[in-house]
């Protein structure tokens, strides 16, 4: 369970997130939509605890990130898949990775298998990585601990059709184990057929929340989120 409540965010004065609450549950996949700009990158550092609220609170199983025991295995995130270090192989990101969280290396094994990295891929450095064979990993990376909650922000950005629709498996797999799943994506279409319910947001504000067929009342995604974020887009013309 992730929750928002009435959490803003200011940078230099100017309100990046503006008094933002809502609920990500568990068993299901949330879909966090927005411009750009619109604040969604911020919100999932703050809920990493990469980043504090100005006001109000973000919670992550009941607790700040900053105060979870054991946040890596609570938690899995994705929040930028070009972070892993350019000249580590796959293999040994995941090691590492498993190694801070006190897992066995065999995990590394099984995670690589649930991403579709080979054994030879595992062992290239991540530099030479394509941006699908990088989002992989970065699942990966966030599955590692077995998390209940997982917040991926665009993990579907380099993937082809085939990686869509594994992923989208893999998603559904996870929120019917009782993961809750917040996706942030830009990919309209994809998120239509894969989220249980759809949080978006314009210039740091809730505009809607809801089941997709609250939303859109007959209407397609795209044609709600255009609707709903044309007063706010914050993106340069
Ligand atoms: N560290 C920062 N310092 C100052 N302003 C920031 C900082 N981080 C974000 N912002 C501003 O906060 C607002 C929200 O940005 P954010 O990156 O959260 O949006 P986003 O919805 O993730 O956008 P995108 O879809 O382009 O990734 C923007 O106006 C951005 O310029």
């Amino acid at each position: 369970m992730i929750e928002f409540h009435r959490v803003t965010k200011t940078y230099n004065g100017a309100k990046a997130l503006d008094d933002v609450s809502f609920t990500v549950p568990p068993g299901i996949i949330t879909g966090f939509l927005g411009p750009n700009g619109a604040g969604k990158s911020t919100a999932m550092r703050i809920l990493t605890g990469l980043c504090r609220p100005t006001s109000g609170s973000a919670t992550v199983l009941g607790r700040p990130y900053t105060n979870l025991e054991r946040p890596g295995l609570e938690v899995g995130a994705l929040l930028d898949a070009g972070a892993q270090h350019p000249g580590r192989s796959g293999r040994e990101v995941l090691t590492l990775g498993a190694m801070m969280l006190g897992l066995p290396r065999s995990r590394v094994d099984e995670v690589l298998d649930l991403v579709g990295l080979t054994g030879k891929e595992s062992r290239r450095a991540v530099g030479g990585y394509s941006l699908g064979m990088r989002q992989r990993l970065g699942i990966g990376h966030a599955l590692l601990g077995h998390p209940k909650v997982l917040i991926l922000d665009e993990p579907a950005n380099g993937l082809d059709p085939q990686g869509i629709q594994w992923m989208r498996e893999l998603l559904r797999d996870l929120a019917r184990s009782g993961c809750a799943v917040l996706l942030s994506s830009h990919l309209l279409h994809e998120v239509e057929q894969v989220a249980d319910q759809i949080v978006m947001i314009g210039a740091g504000r809730v505009l809607a929340q809801g089941t997709l067929a609250e939303l859109g009342r007959g209407r397609s995604l795209e044609q709600t989120f255009l609707e709903l974020t044309a007063q706010t887009d914050r993106s340069p013309a």
